[in-house]
């Protein structure tokens, strides 16, 4: 990773133990126990409303946990003051349009907000990096046009320059090369391998089981309220394992997958 949107240098470890999430009382899985820490990119998968946003969500203590223990660096996440885990966790959502026409050039300085003293402008230093996260996914030529009236797929990446520019330890990003076509998708798995070469934490969803392999050191399915993993993505990601998740066939899967991943697949320990 260059210079401009290297991790803000202390380390980070987070860690879930037992964990239960949800809303309000409605249990969407529990028993959920990971740890990440620098350097490495875990990636989720699980099908269409299994939990993986609910999961980030309270990763991130913007939900609640409805019990077990949520730590970072030794703290409960409850505990952070939210302009100290700002610092430290950004967040890439899944993209929607905002209410408010900002330039896309101030979507990504709100990036900066959690780096200001209270109240403070962004300085000439913040711009300069907002616009260098938008050359780091390509697309700093977007600096100057309204955040609603670019592509879905645009509002993406900017959405990624948004959390580069928050320096963060840990980046959580869900399903973040949804939406982008073929080129965008390698150009942005390309960045998220940089960046964990840089020492970043990466956590990632993503419905493209593919994606995981590329760039996951480890693997996690999120599976009828229960974690698999995280672990070796040939230890988890087996042609069993898979096909449940999904609600297919094994042969289904083995047809629909690239050949490179049933490959890597087929040398993972039958269960
Ligand atoms: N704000 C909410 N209030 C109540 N239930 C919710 C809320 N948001 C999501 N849910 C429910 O929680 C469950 C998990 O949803 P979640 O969005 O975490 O799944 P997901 O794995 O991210 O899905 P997808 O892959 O479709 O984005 C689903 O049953 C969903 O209907």
């Amino acid at each position: 990773m260059n210079g401009a949107a290297a991790p803000s240098g202390q380390a980070l470890r987070l860690q879930a133990r037992g964990l239960r999430i949800g809303h309000g009382r409605r249990v969407v899985a529990d028993g959920l126990s990971l740890t990440i820490g620098p350097g490495e990119i875990v990636a989720l998968l699980g099908p269409n409303g299994g939990g993986k946003t609910t999961l980030f969500r309270t990763l991130l203590g913007l939900l609640p946990p409805l019990g077990g223990q949520l730590l970072l660096d030794g703290r409960a996440v409850a505990d952070w003051p939210r302009r100290a885990l700002a610092q430290r966790i950004a967040y890439v959502p899944q993209a929607t349009t905002s209410h408010f026409g900002y330039a896309v050039l101030d979507m990504v300085l709100m990036g900066r907000a959690a780096r200001l003293a209270p109240l403070a402008q962004p300085q000439a230093a913040d711009r300069a990096l907002a616009l260098q996260c938008l050359a780091l996914l390509g697309v700093e030529q977007l600096a100057g046009r309204n955040h609603n009236e670019i592509s879905g797929g645009e509002r993406q990446l900017v959405l990624i320059a948004r959390a580069l520019a928050q320096q963060p330890a840990l980046l959580v990003m869900d399903e973040p090369t949804a939406s982008l076509d073929f080129g965008n998708q390698q150009r942005v798995l390309d960045q998220i391998g940089r960046l964990r070469d840089g020492g970043m934490a990466v956590l990632l969803s993503t419905h493209q089981p593919e994606h995981a392999l590329a760039v996951a050191d480890r693997l996690a399915l999120l599976h009828e309220g229960r974690l698999i993993g995280p672990g070796a993505v040939e230890e988890i990601a087996t042609v069993q394992r898979l096909a449940a998740l999904y609600r297919v066939s094994a042969q289904q899967l083995i047809e629909r997958l690239p050949r490179s991943w049933s490959e890597r697949m087929a040398r993972a320990p039958a269960e």
